[in-house]
């Protein structure tokens, strides 16, 4: 586990876990998708978590992002044990701090991009005015500002993911969950997503913890985590001396 101790004074451990498990189905059926994890993340940081398919990668982002309770461990998320609150009050911390981004974006189809972000803030009790203002800041920020009035047909799939990543930094998160951001991308437009995200930890101070099987996303990373039957088999700033990873 990444000590306190080692971390640099502006990165913060955004989020901790300590024992997580998760076990699925019983007898022949019965699974371990998270064995034993014990992790710090840090603010300002972008990891990417690596393994193979059914290692436990979407359940680790369910546990951390208040999606599906762990059965054992806890997740300390900015500084709070996450599972020990009541169900309405972990939706409203997912509500309130958390962003999710995953392989198709999840638009709607009928809306022009702008509304694709500023609606979700009027259901947060944004004004229309505040709404629309924080659309068109987070449009300008993915390099989308001329396109406010496009449909998703009308864009490509890079654009597309661009505007599901405007509509998920729109609202600040402080933890940020992003599965599969890129597989549907070609090489250039998910390098552009990666540097996106990259760029949106350092900015909003935010944490991103990215599941990825896209090794072209490597080279954009602050940390990469690797997973297997549920447990973390290597960590880059483990391998190296921390100063070297800065
Ligand atoms: N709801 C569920 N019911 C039963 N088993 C499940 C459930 N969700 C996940 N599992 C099992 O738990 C293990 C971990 O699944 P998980 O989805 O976390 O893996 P993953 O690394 O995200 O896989 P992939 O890369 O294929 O999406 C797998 O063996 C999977 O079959």
């Amino acid at each position: 586990m990444t000590s306190l101790a080692k971390q640099s004074p502006t990165t913060v451990a955004a989020i901790q876990t300590c024992g997580l498990g998760k076990v699925f189905g019983e007898g022949r059926q019965r699974v371990i998708a998270l064995d034993d994890v014990s992790i710090e993340l840090c603010s300002g940081q972008m990891t990417l978590l690596m393994g193979p398919s059914g290692s436990g990668k979407s359940s680790m982002i369910a546990a951390l992002g208040g999606l599906q309770a762990p059965d054992t461990g806890q997740v300390i998320a900015l500084g709070e044990d996450l599972w020990s609150r009541s169900s309405r009050k972990i939706t409203r911390f997912r509500r309130d701090h958390c962003g999710f981004v995953f392989q198709s974006g999840g638009l709607f189809p009928a809306l022009g991009a702008r509304d694709q972000i500023a609606l979700p803030l009027t259901f947060l009790g944004w004004s229309a005015a505040e709404a629309k203002r924080a659309a068109c800041e987070a449009l300008d920020w993915v390099g989308l500002a001329d396109r406010q009035d496009s449909r998703p047909s009308e864009m490509s799939g890079g654009q597309n993911q661009r505007i599901a990543i405007a509509r998920m930094l729109a609202k600040k998160p402080t933890l940020i969950f992003c599965d599969e951001p890129t597989s549907a991308l070609d090489g250039k437009n998910g390098a552009n997503i990666a540097e996106l995200l990259k760029q949106a930890a350092a900015r909003h101070n935010a944490m991103i913890l990215c599941v990825t099987h896209d090794e072209r996303l490597v080279p954009h990373a602050d940390r990469i985590l690797h997973i297997e039957d549920g447990r973390i088999t290597s960590d880059s700033e483990e391998d190296k001396p921390y100063a070297a990873n800065r």
